[in-house]
């Protein structure tokens, strides 16, 4: 099939319909109320979220992309409440939520396990802070280390785990405080291909198998294709929400998905969304364009 008898990615397969209508007709765990942020400095203003109005389904798996600079980060923050809003609200189960809780979890990009404590510990960690006394936070630990697979490890201290390890150890400590909501901010983004595909591949089985509701920031769309329900992409400066993808394929989810037709025009139509944003990308990068490298070698030789 050439490019462009690609599908329409919009055309979702009968079995992806229902399920997602059967997810709409869900309550919204996670509710984003026409949520605004600006940061203020001393000469001028920058507007990092305009207007965001967004609803996350129980137990939806939903993915937010959009080039440097449209929110993602100044958003997830805001969802784990660690910035404020300038405008709007978060509810979590109908509730406005202010500052940090326990009904939300948070996995984020670089290994957040404490170096001196082992595996079980660490998982312990957030149970006994919700006040479980210790032989029960420590059933418990262990039970979510069972989850993610590494009940073998309890004994292990994260720096003796590979980095997928870690982030396994980091999945289970955030799943153990019981969150609604489940918020990961890259959290596969400093992992090898082949590890990063096959946390993806736990994130999914551990997510089928229990009651949480995952928000995931990306960079990576083919991360957010195969991971996502539906897919949140914001255009930057100021962030807003551009579009709200419901993604065409079937679960569970295999890798071979990604070769697919429906796939590959998700994947087209969102690097074309992206491209279309250029003009207004983040401007850390300015100058790259035109750099010229000084030469730094004598050997100047046609062999080059
Ligand atoms: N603490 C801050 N003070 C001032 N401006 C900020 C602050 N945090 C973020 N911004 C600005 O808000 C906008 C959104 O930033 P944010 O980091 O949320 O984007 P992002 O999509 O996560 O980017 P990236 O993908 O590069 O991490 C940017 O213009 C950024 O410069």
């Amino acid at each position: 099939m050439t490019e462009h008898q690609l599908p329409d990615y919009r055309t979702l397969p009968a079995d992806v319909a229902e399920r997602m209508e059967q997810i709409k007709q869900r309550d919204c765990v996670l509710e984003i109320d026409h949520v605004g942020k600006v940061f203020a400095q001393k000469r001028h203003q920058t507007v990092a979220l305009e207007d965001i109005e967004f609803g996350v389904h129980r137990r939806e798996f939903v993915c937010v992309v959009g080039p440097s600079g449209c929110g993602k980060s100044t958003l997830i923050r805001i969802l784990a409440g660690l910035e404020e809003t300038t405008t709007g609200r978060i509810l979590v189960d109908g509730k406005p939520v202010n500052g940090p809780g326990p009904d939300r979890g948070m996995v984020f990009q670089k290994y957040t396990l404490f170096p001196w404590l082992d595996v079980c510990r660490n998982v312990m960690f957030g149970i006994e802070m919700g006040g479980t006394e210790r032989a029960e936070a420590r059933r418990q630990a262990m039970q979510w280390l069972q989850v993610v697979g590494l009940e073998h490890f309890a004994t292990s201290f994260p720096h003796q785990l590979s980095g997928g390890m870690q982030q396994r150890v980091a999945i289970a400590r955030a799943l153990a405080a019981r969150p609604r909501v489940l918020l990961m901010d890259e959290s596969f983004s400093a992992l090898d291909a082949e590890t990063r595909l096959k946390m993806q591949n736990y994130l999914m089985e551990i997510w089928r198998k229990i009651d949480i509701t995952i928000v995931f920031i990306t960079h990576d769309l083919d991360e957010a294709i195969y991971l996502a329900d539906r897919i949140l992409v914001l255009k930057p400066r100021p962030g807003r929400v551009e579009e709200v993808i419901e993604v065409p394929l079937s679960r569970p989810r295999r890798a071979a998905q990604m070769m697919s037709d429906e796939f590959l025009a998700t994947k087209a139509h969102l690097e074309g969304l992206i491209r279309s944003f250029g003009d207004n990308a983040e401007e850390t990068d300015e100058g790259a364009d035109d750099f010229t490298m000084p030469l730094l070698t004598l050997v100047t030789d046609k062999a080059e």
